[in-house]
């Protein structure tokens, strides 16, 4: 569960080039919804999504996970909760390692679960599980380095990776923007897997507007700092792709 109240974010106060990025912000998004954000450049979706990651701390207002106030929490005090795949399949994995090691670097570094470096058979059967989950036959290929593999391969890995223990959030800044059309539906069908396998709290951020009616269940559209339409599950239902395009009129 992801709680803004109040919230808002101004840089550079008090100075000429001041910028209220989020304006006194209230959302409440539940456990297992998945939610898209659109919006023009500029209108705040990233902001957002630091703010939530603690990236970013707000000027007003608080912030709540899992029903707790992380307000004043760093990022790494919210990697327990907190999954987040970004734009670059290059960032989030290292190239020279094999996918395994990378899998092991990725549950040390959360901490999620006490992982020994070096070969543990069950450490490595549960990978080898997760990954065929995927269908892309890579869990032969568990000692191939990661660099060898193709942006999309590597970002559906980074996005297992990234939710296999204990996150409950997970956030998707333009997960797809650098992948071809092809490997840009594979990341997102994985990620409507994951997030209903796991059962997460999701927020993909989309320039794309076709995966925003195609993906979640819940659409929230930002414009100048602000949250101008907030669209339900029941309310997505009924509406058509077109009318997306019609909002950025
Ligand atoms: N660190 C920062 N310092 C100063 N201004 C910032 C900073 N981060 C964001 N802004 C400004 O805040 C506003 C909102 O930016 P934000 O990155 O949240 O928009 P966005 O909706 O994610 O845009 P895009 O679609 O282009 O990624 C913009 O005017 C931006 O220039």
């Amino acid at each position: 569960m992801i709680e803004l109240k109040n919230v808002s974010k101004t840089f550079n106060k008090g100075k000429a080039n001041e910028v209220n990025a989020l304006k006194n912000t209230s959302i409440k998004i539940e456990k297992g919804e998945f939610v898209v954000v659109i919006g023009e450049n500029g209108s705040g979706k990233s902001t957002f999504l630091n703010l939530v990651a603690g990236n970013i701390y707000p000027s007003e207002g608080n912030i709540y996970l899992q029903g707790e106030d992380v307000t004043k929490l760093p990022e790494f005090g919210r990697s327990r909760w907190i999954a987040r795949v970004f734009q670059n399949p290059l960032s989030g994995t290292a190239s020279e390692l094999s996918i395994l090691t990378n899998f092991r670097l990725a549950s040390l570094r959360t901490q999620r679960k006490k992982m020994v470096i070096g070969t543990n058979r069950k450490f490595v059967e549960k990978v080898k599980e997760q990954v065929s989950s995927l269908n892309m036959g890579l869990e032969n290929k568990l000692e191939q380095s990661m660099g060898s593999l193709s942006g999309g391969q590597r970002q559906a890995l980074t996005l297992l990776m990234s939710v296999m223990d204990e996150a409950k959030i997970l956030l998707l800044d333009e997960p797809t923007a650098a992948l071809d059309p092809r490997s840009a539906q594979l990341i997102l069908k994985t990620a409507d897997q994951l997030i209903t396998q796991y059962g997460l709290t999701a927020v993909l951020v989309t320039h794309n507007l076709k995966d925003a009616y195609t993906h979640g269940n819940r659409i929230l559209q930002f414009s100048e700092g602000e949250i101008i339409r907030d669209i339900s599950s029941s309310e997505k239902e009924k509406i058509q792709q077109t009318d997306l395009y019609a909002w950025f009129e």
